[in-house]
């Protein structure tokens, strides 16, 4: 089986400039069926560019991407059947009632599933009589992800979905998102800046970050690379105290804190004796590794595997 027959979407050194802007650079993406995979990157890093090109609404700058199969700047009409897109802002028409953007919509689709849209506008409480134009931005955001489903697509794409969503409206989001996955072909790329949603549904994450994908894996394999070091020595460390390739490191008198990624039990062992040092070792959720990498301007994670897990 080759690769656009086994990963529903491929990215293959991916390049997007606006003018001479470079925005994605030789990136590499291929997403396993059944996955929800999670975009992070910060704001301005690609992520709606990244979309748009797999979706074929921009058009790349070098490189390929396919979507089943399909180049994605020439996605079949069968192709698009089978993908539903959630744009970071809904538009539809304002001056159509809600029930009729549906039936508009629907009337695209050959399979639409007409109980689970009424199902999915009742628990969101969707006014289908008001006109589209008058819902509010949650609202209208709801719409698009129950326009989204309706022909329940086998690839969701979402881009920041719940940004305007309520606590209740986005719950109900992603036990929707939980069920909808619950089905072997079924395929998710969910970009959102939430990352307790991200650590509630997704079964992979993907870094964005200076144009590459930094890294796409399972989130606590992500964990087990980066992690946060304690280190209480038993006389000052120098100034210049620096662990090679730490994303991050403060040192104040004795202690020193420091956030790394890949680093072997025997580093570890290594600052003990060289440093007479205790070392805690303890796990970053997704948001602190997020902000380490960006925050501090890290050095872009090694593509390797990690050899040896650190505790
Ligand atoms: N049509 C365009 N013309 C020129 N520059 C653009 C265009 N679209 C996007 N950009 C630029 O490309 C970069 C990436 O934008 P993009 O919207 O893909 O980022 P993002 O990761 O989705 O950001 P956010 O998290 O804020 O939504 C930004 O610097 C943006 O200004």
């Amino acid at each position: 089986m080759n690769d656009t027959a086994r990963f529903p979407v491929i990215a293959d050194r991916l390049s997007k400039s606006f003018t001479d802007k470079p925005v994605l650079t030789n990136l590499d993406l291929a997403i396993e069926p059944g996955t929800v995979l999670g975009l992070l990157g910060a704001n301005g890093s690609g992520k709606t560019t990244l979309i748009k090109c797999l979706l074929g609404l921009l058009r790349p700058s070098g490189g390929q991407a396919t979507v089943f199969g399909d180049p994605a700047w020439d996605l079949s009409a069968a192709t698009k059947e089978r993908i539903g897109y959630v744009p970071q802002e809904v538009a539809t028409y304002p001056w159509m009632r809600v029930r009729h953007v549906i039936d508009y919509t629907a009337a695209f689709y050959p399979k639409w599933n007409r109980q689970l849209v009424a199902d999915l506008c009742q628990r969101w409480r969707l006014p289908l009589d008001d006109r589209s134009g008058t819902l509010s931005v949650g609202q209208l955001q709801t719409l698009g992800i129950v326009l989204a489903m309706g022909h329940e697509p086998e690839l969701l794409i979402l881009d920041e979905p719940v940004a305007s969503l309520d606590p209740s409206a986005r719950r109900e989001f992603l036990r929707m998102l939980i069920d909808l996955v619950d089905h072997p072909n079924r395929t998710v790329l969910f970009s959102t800046h939430i990352t307790s949603d991200l650590e509630r549904v997704a079964s992979k994450i993907a870094l964005l970050r200076e144009g590459h994908i930094e890294f796409c894996g399972d989130l606590d394999l992500l964990k087990d690379r980066v992690k946060r070091l304690r280190i209480m020595a038993d006389h000052d460390l120098p100034a210049s105290f620096g662990i090679a390739g730490a994303l991050s490191c403060q040192v104040d008198g004795r202690m020193a804190v420091a956030t790394v990624a890949d680093l072997s039990p025997d580093d570890i062992e290594a600052i003990r004796t060289t440093w007479k040092a205790d070392v805690t070792v303890s796990d970053l959720n997704l948001e602190e590794i997020f902000v380490e990498l960006h925050e501090h301007n890290a050095p872009r994670l090694a593509e390797t595997e990690l050899t040896g897990a650190i505790g």
